[in-house]
């Protein structure tokens, strides 16, 4: 009888990883403005604005699809999301203080004091 293995086990170790990172980001986010892409309708103009969007569900996507060669890479994606969205979003409102917050309380995750333990996993 083969052994199967549970899906995650199949998965690349920067991609359990990275799902593990994102999952902590994600509920940061707790207004769920991050999740989906923004949409031109509730911001106008946006994609005028904003060269490259980025949020959690496309982030979701480029994992699943071993689109991210390096942690570096996912975080830079991260950056961009918030970035975006201090962007568009003036200083002072809800998005923008939102951003802020989820930039700075993320990152703090991301630091190599943080990642080291989960790192020995990936070696
Ligand atoms: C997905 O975006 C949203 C979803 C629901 C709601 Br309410 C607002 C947003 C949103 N609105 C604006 N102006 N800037 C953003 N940057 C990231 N999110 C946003």
């Amino acid at each position: 009888r083969t052994c199967v293995l549970k899906a995650s086990q199949k998965r690349r170790p920067l991609s359990r990883l990275l799902e593990q990172l994102l999952r902590n980001l994600e509920k940061r986010d707790h207004h769920q403005f991050f999740a989906w892409p923004v949409n031109d309708n509730f911001a106008p103009n946006y994609s005028n604005i904003i060269k490259r969007p980025m949020d959690f569900s496309t982030i979701k996507q480029k994992i699943d699809e071993n689109g991210y060669k390096s942690l570096n890479c996912f975080i830079s994606d991260f950056k961009l999301m918030c970035n975006n969205a201090m962007k568009y979003n003036k200083p002072g409102t809800v998005y923008h203080k939102a951003a802020r917050r989820l930039l700075h309380s993320g990152l703090k995750q991301l630091t190599p004091q943080k990642l080291r333990p989960l790192g020995d996993m990936l070696t």
